[in-house]
């Protein structure tokens, strides 16, 4: 346990429905080495001697998690998704604020990224404690990279050295995180992962390296990939 008084919240958005994976069931419900995904995902915070509670944000219509021996685990709390990603992560946010204490600390990660290691989840603590703007996992690109036109023809190339890919999780103050998604909602701003509505609101998260490990499954092909970073963990 944290034992501070601040606490540190997990936030797991679980509530989509895996169009590019093409499966019959939602993703995060797909087996890898006898559990499901979202167990993987779930059970880095639930063994993190640092997280206090889980959120989960479910879809609507979910009628999967109950079947998991997961879903009793005294840690865990359960809430409604939404429309979007950020939306349901608002909605786990909104049950977050019902509980929290004025210094609590939020880190959002997705149900679909189930390769995270327990170091990645430490080095965001620590950044999270040198910037006040909050940290993400990252990494820097390692390929070159192209900015197109509307016609799929290269504009030009970018400077890599200032490309980072964003993963999560992504590490922040409850509050802070609160209105940055509920204010960028209201602006119809694109928020595609949480650094993105607090940039939003003028402030600069910090970039903490990841590893290329920290997969989100996405297209079948990479149910291979995770199956064989989870055997090696
Ligand atoms: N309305 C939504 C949409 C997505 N997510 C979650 O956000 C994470 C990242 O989203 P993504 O990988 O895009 O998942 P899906 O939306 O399920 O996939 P797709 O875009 O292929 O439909 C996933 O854990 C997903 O369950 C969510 O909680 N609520
Ligand atoms: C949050 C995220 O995983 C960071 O890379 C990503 O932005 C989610 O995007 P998606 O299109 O919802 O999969």
């Amino acid at each position: 346990m944290n034992n501070n008084k601040t606490k540190i919240w997990a936030l797991i958005p679980a509530a989509g429905i895996g169009t590019r994976m093409k499966s019959e069931l939602p993703k995060q419900y797909l087996e890898i080495d006898g559990k499901t995904i979202l167990e993987h995902s779930l059970s880095k915070f639930l063994e993190h001697p640092s997280i206090d509670k889980v959120v989960v944000a479910l879809h609507p219509n979910d009628n999967h998690w109950a079947k998991i021996k997961i879903a009793n685990h005294s840690k865990i709390i359960t809430v409604e998704g939404g429309a979007t990603r950020a939306e349901s992560v608002l909605n786990g946010l909104k049950a977050i604020q019902q509980q929290h204490q004025q210094d609590d600390w939020v880190m959002v990660h997705d149900a679909a990224r189930p390769c995270l290691d327990a170091g990645s989840i430490d080095a965001l603590i620590q950044a999270g404690k040198e910037s006040k703007h909050g940290a993400i996992l990252a990494i820097p690109s390692v390929d070159t990279v192209k900015l197109a036109n509307a016609n799929q023809t290269i504009d030009k190339t970018l400077n890599r050295e200032q490309i980072w890919l964003a993963q999560t999780p992504q590490y922040f103050p409850v509050q802070i995180l609160a209105d940055a998604i509920e204010t960028g909602l209201e602006q119809g701003l694109a928020i595609t992962d949480e650094a993105s509505a607090i940039e939003a609101q003028g402030m600069h998260p910090a970039l903490v390296i990841g590893t290329r490990k920290n997969i989100k499954v996405t297209q079948p092909e990479d149910m291979m990939l995770a199956s064989v970073w989870l055997a090696g963990m």
